[in-house]
């Protein structure tokens, strides 16, 4: 019997969506927090393949998701291609920046990456042994523009501010980093796919802050070129692209891009993504993660309401974004019972 969410990202309505959770191995779980304090820091947690199989594995036993993904980072192909890349506790990543020619030109490319990423192989191998037959394993890479705002940032920023800057301002560089990306991220998932991963998401969390052509050019292309680039390579691999608020953006996502799945965030309503994304094919998605933390009516009526909204075309429950560390694990328990129990 084929897996639950590669039913749905076939375009099959099922009765019950399949379900999984963005950063479902994350500081909500103490079991998380315990083995990360075992290998020390973040960084050293995505570069052990045992631990990084652990984590991975911890949501799994606790819930039962129906996906598994590959605990890793969308920053770590900055630092395989030659950025200096740190966490800074309390605030987050730090990486060296790329604002300029000679910053440009110190970038490594091709298959120099997977030198610094073959433990990441190595965990998805693992992985693809040690899940259960019912679980899908999820490979993932940042798209190139969400990549590209922390590399030229150094940092997480509010608006992108310096990254929509560089844009303006060199726009040949702020281009030629977005292909650097955009091939790096081809080679990256595509050793994810040849070590077990089933499924590959492109995380493009700030999608929302490319207006008009910029949208087009920067999140919408780099998405069609690596999902066709991987269908070539890889026939039949399903490919979640996740535009995060994109808007109206989302409309025709699917067609323009090729992509199987389009993942919604919270910022449009359920009933919406249905009539205006789900028309084009599977959709997953899109419950607020503060239910996570508040829990209660509140989070079984909206959880209720988001399968209500999706049920007559294809789904995959998720959150609207990753659950955060102030989460209350029996709340994630009370969202699963709602899905599959009504
Ligand atoms: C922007 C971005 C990053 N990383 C990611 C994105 C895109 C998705 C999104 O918008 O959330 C994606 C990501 N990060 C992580 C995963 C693993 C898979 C998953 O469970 O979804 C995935 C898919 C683990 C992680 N990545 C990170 C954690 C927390 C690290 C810890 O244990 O301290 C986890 C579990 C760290 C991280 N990594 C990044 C940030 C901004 C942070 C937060 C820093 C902080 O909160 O201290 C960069």
């Amino acid at each position: 019997m084929t897996k639950t969410i590669l039913r749905a990202l076939a375009g099959e309505t099922l009765p019950v969506p399949p379900i999984w959770m963005m950063r479902q191995a994350g500081r909500y779980l103490p079991e998380y927090k315990a083995t990360r304090a075992e290998a020390g820091d973040f960084l050293s947690l995505c570069y052990n393949p045992e631990l990084a199989t652990e984590v991975t594995l911890q949501p799994l036993r606790r819930y039962g998701f129906d996906a598994a993904i590959l605990f890793a980072d969308i920053l770590l192909l900055p630092q395989a291609l030659g950025a200096d890349l740190w966490f800074v506790t309390g605030e987050g990543p730090r990486l060296s920046t790329v604002t300029t020619q000679a910053d440009f030109d110190k970038l490594g490319r091709g298959e120099m990456i997977h030198d610094t990423l073959s433990p990441i192989y190595q965990t998805v191998r693992n992985l693809s042994k040690r899940l259960p037959e019912n679980v899908t394993l999820i490979g993932f890479a940042g798209a190139p523009w969400t990549v590209a705002t922390y590399m030229i940032a150094g940092q997480g920023t509010k608006d992108q501010g310096p990254a929509h800057a560089l844009k303006a301002e060199n726009r040949p560089l702020f281009e030629a980093l977005i292909e650097r990306l955009t091939e790096g991220t081809i080679d990256y998932l595509s050793e994810q796919v040849k070590a077990g991963a089933e499924v590959v998401k492109i995380f493009d969390s700030w999608a929302g802050s490319l207006k008009g052509e910029d949208f087009r050019r920067y999140a919408l292309e780099p998405a069609r070129i690596i999902t066709k680039e991987l269908k070539a390579r890889f026939p039949g691999l399903p490919v979640i692209a996740f535009p995060r608020e994109a808007g109206e953006g989302y409309i025709g996502f699917h067609e323009a891009t090729g992509a199987d799945c389009v993942a919604i965030d919270n910022s449009v309503t359920p009933e919406w993504a249905a009539e205006h994304v789900q028309v084009s094919g599977c959709v997953q998605g899109n419950l607020a993660s503060s239910h996570m933390v508040t829990g209660g009516e509140d989070l079984v009526r909206e959880t209720r309401r988001v399968v209500e909204a999706f049920r007559n075309g294809p789904h995959i429950f998720n959150l609207g974004h990753g659950i955060t560390p102030d989460a209350d694990p029996e709340n994630v328990q009370l969202m699963i019972d709602t899905v599959r129990g009504g």
